[in-house]
């Protein structure tokens, strides 16, 4: 009789299953996963901070790779019931949804329309004869294509649709919508549905698509706690038409946790097989030394782990202030909506792009080994690129962050700034002067101004543009990337200073040799992108040539230094060996008898001689093909 740990972590290994035997793999696996998570559910309440909590543990738990097929349950589907949904409606599906007697997905982007959903096609049209809604594919590009879960898994789905209503349109809202039957799991009539097939990574999401043929439901299946329609048709609009978006961001305030999960995993693997693997004679005569030995690798992992350690503290920034703002949207004022919305783009941004960079860093510093499924590293790449792109393509999400930066810039002089961009008004106040130093105070104030004059210099190059007739959608695609660079620096500033402040603070509760260390991977994190962003401090700032010198000896004395605690920095992480799944990473260190181990499971290894020879290679050798 197999453990549960054996049923959830035994077996053949993923990659030499089917792309069906994966994703029938993975549902058995859930059930055995979340069957234990619905018991952790049943014993806490639902608010959004349990829920995040529960929602990293199921993420954090993924015991695959590749995903599960319930992901989208937890990620979106109840999510936005949290927050699009009213009181009756939570009542008669919130509670089924959370002890998974339905199953749901979040059907969003369309073949046609990902990024730009106000246009999407897929119609809601209220028959006020029947109070339903009909919905409707009109095209082949109104498919839903991507929703997770919604293949084979899902019987229930949130459907975004644009709501027409006694003739007129109003935009997109929030439907939901049965799909297959509670009992037989068919489909049910009107509704075509189907998996996407093999992605780049995340084969056991079980992506789908969906059509609807002229599909009735309820009237009130439309989530109406913001947005309304009454029984004869009467549209009663949302008090802010921005309220349907909020469970991207709420999405987008998980997903920046979940990218320093991904990357904790991709680090670990990569310092641990670094300790262990040995190459190369530093010193003629001397033993081969640990790769970890070579200033290079430092470079490429420990800015890695500082980096994992910067947005971890970042995402527990904006998980606070997303809590503070939305306490504040519930009460009704809608104040700093932008401003979350500004923080919540950039930081999923730079978090998924900073975990892909790393990612793809790590696996490139552990050579050959690092490139075998065993590792995991792969798979993680595989994962981290995605998140570059689901929840909001990270281009898009920074042009939002430039958007709101420029309408902030826009207003400088008219009253205070909200927190995130105070210190806007700080470094462009005038009599304000600043000469750059070589410090974390003075790295910090140099990206801030670097941020500051991009978004002026943006405003200014817009106006100019305008002025000279262009209008202003073109003048804007026309300075985009430096809009996005704006984005970006903005960010940035805030991710060095937050990481300044909320480790100075934490610090001051830890050993002495403890805050050293985390001193140290603050100052290497700073450092790092100091160097990484030399060109807009040179063009912006007072840094001279003398500085950069310094900031160099600075970085590698830096690396020297933290060196010696890189694997128990990682090991601090604490994942255990069954949710790392490699190889190279595992706690004992076995790195060469696991390699085998793992390539001994191979079915290509199941017998001496593979039928192919028989069939093709030996009447080939003989010449008879
Ligand atoms: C937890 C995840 C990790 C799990 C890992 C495991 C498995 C992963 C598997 C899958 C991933 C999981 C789920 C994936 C789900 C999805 O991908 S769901 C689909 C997500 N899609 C998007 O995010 C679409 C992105 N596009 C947009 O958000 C909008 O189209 C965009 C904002 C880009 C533009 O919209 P538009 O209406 O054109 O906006 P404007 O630029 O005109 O601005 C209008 C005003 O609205 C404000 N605004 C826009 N968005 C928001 C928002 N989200 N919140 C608040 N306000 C918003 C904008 O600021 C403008 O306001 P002003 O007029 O300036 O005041
Ligand atoms: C693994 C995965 C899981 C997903 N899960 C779901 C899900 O469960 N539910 C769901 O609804 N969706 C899901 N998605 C879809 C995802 O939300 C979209 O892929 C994403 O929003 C990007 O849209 P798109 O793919 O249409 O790309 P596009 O918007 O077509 O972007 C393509 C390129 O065009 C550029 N571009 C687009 N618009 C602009 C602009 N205004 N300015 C400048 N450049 C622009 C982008 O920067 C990008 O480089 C998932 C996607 C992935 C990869």
């Amino acid at each position: 009789m197999l453990t549960k740990r054996e049923e959830l972590f035994g077996g053949t290994p993923d990659e030499y299953l089917s792309h069906k035997e994966k994703y029938e793999n993975s549902t058995r696996k859930a059930v055995i996963l979340f069957s234990l998570l619905r018991k952790i559910q049943e014993e806490n309440n639902t608010d959004l901070t349990n829920y995040r909590n529960l929602l990293s543990g199921v993420l954090g738990a993924s015991i695959s790779q590749d995903g599960s097929p319930f992901g989208l349950h937890y990620i979106m589907f109840m999510p936005v019931f949290m927050s699009q949904a009213d009181e009756e409606q939570q009542e008669r599906w919130l509670h089924r949804a959370l002890n998974c007697s339905i199953i749901g997905s979040y059907a969003q982007t369309e073949l046609g329309h990902g990024t730009f959903i106000r246009g999407l096609e897929t119609t809601a049209t209220y028959d006020p004869s029947t109070q339903e809604f009909v919905l409707h594919s009109p095209t082949l590009t109104s498919y839903k294509w991507w929703p997770g879960g919604l293949g084979n898994t899902a019987n229930y789905c949130i459907v975004i649709a644009q709501l027409y209503s006694k003739g007129e349109c109003h935009g997109i809202h929030s439907f939901i919508v049965q799909v297959r039957d509670e009992d037989t799991h068919m489909p049910l009539p009107g509704i075509k549905v189907g998996e996407i097939g093999v992605k780049m990574g995340l084969n056991a999401v079980n992506n789908g698509f969906i059509g609807f043929e002229n599909v009735r439901i309820p009237r009130t299946n439309m989530l109406m706690k913001h947005a309304k329609i009454l029984e004869d048709g009467t549209y009663v609009k949302s008090k802010n038409s921005k309220l349907i978006y909020g469970a991207m961001v709420f999405v987008r305030v998980v997903i920046v946790f979940d990218s320093v999960n991904y990357l904790a995993k991709a680090i670990t693997v990569a310092t641990r097989y670094s300790a262990v693997r040995r190459q190369s004679q530093l010193k003629e005569g001397e033993p081969e030394r640990q790769i970890l030995d070579y200033v290079t690798q430092q470079d490429k992992i420990l800015t890695a782990i500082a980096g994992c350690f910067a947005m971890k503290m970042n995402a527990r920034m904006l998980w606070d202030t997303f809590n503070v703002i939305n306490d504040q949207l519930h009460k009704g004022n809608m104040e700093r909506l932008g401003e979350l919305h500004a923080l919540a783009c950039c930081l999923k941004a730079i978090s998924t792009s900073d975990s892909s960079l790393f990612t793809a860093r790590c696996r490139v510093s552990c050579g050959g080994h690092g490139y075998m499924v065993s590792s995991t590293l792969p798979a993680t790449s595989a994962l981290t690129t995605a998140s570059c792109t689901y929840e909001g393509d990270n281009t898009v999400l920074l042009l939002q962050t430039a958007r709101f930066l420029l309408k902030t810039w826009r207003q400088i002089d008219t009253g205070p700034l909200t927190p995130t961009v105070e210190y806007l008004k700080t470094v462009s106040a005038p009599g304000f002067s600043y000469k750059w130093e070589n410090s974390i105070e003075g790295i910090i104030r140099g990206f801030q101004i670097v941020s500051m004059k991009k978004i002026s210099s943006c405003l200014n190059l817009m106006t100019a543009k305008v002025m000279s007739g262009m209008s202003q959608a073109d003048a804007w695609n026309t300075i985009s990337i430096q809009l996005v660079s704006a984005g970006e620096s903005h960010c940035r500033a805030i991710v060095i200073s937050t990481f300044h402040e909320d480790m100075s603070k934490a610090m001051r509760s830890m050993s002495a040799s403890l805050a050293e260390v985390m001193g140290q991977l603050v100052e290497l994190y700073a450092v790092y992108w100091t160097l990484e962003r030399l060109g807009d401090l040179l063009e912006y700032t007072s840094i001279s040539g003398a500085d950069v010198v310094k900031l160099r000896s600075w970085y590698e004395e830096l690396l020297r230094k933290i060196r010696p605690n890189a694997v128990g920095l990682v090991d601090a992480f604490d994942i255990i060996d069954e949710l790392l799944q490699s190889t190279l990473g595992a706690y004992d260190g076995r790195v060469y008898e696991r390699l085998m181990e793992e390539a001994l499971k191979s079915p290509l290894n199941a017998e001496p001689v593979n039928q192919s020879f028989h069939k093709y290679l030996k009447p080939f050798m003989q010449g008879k093909l």
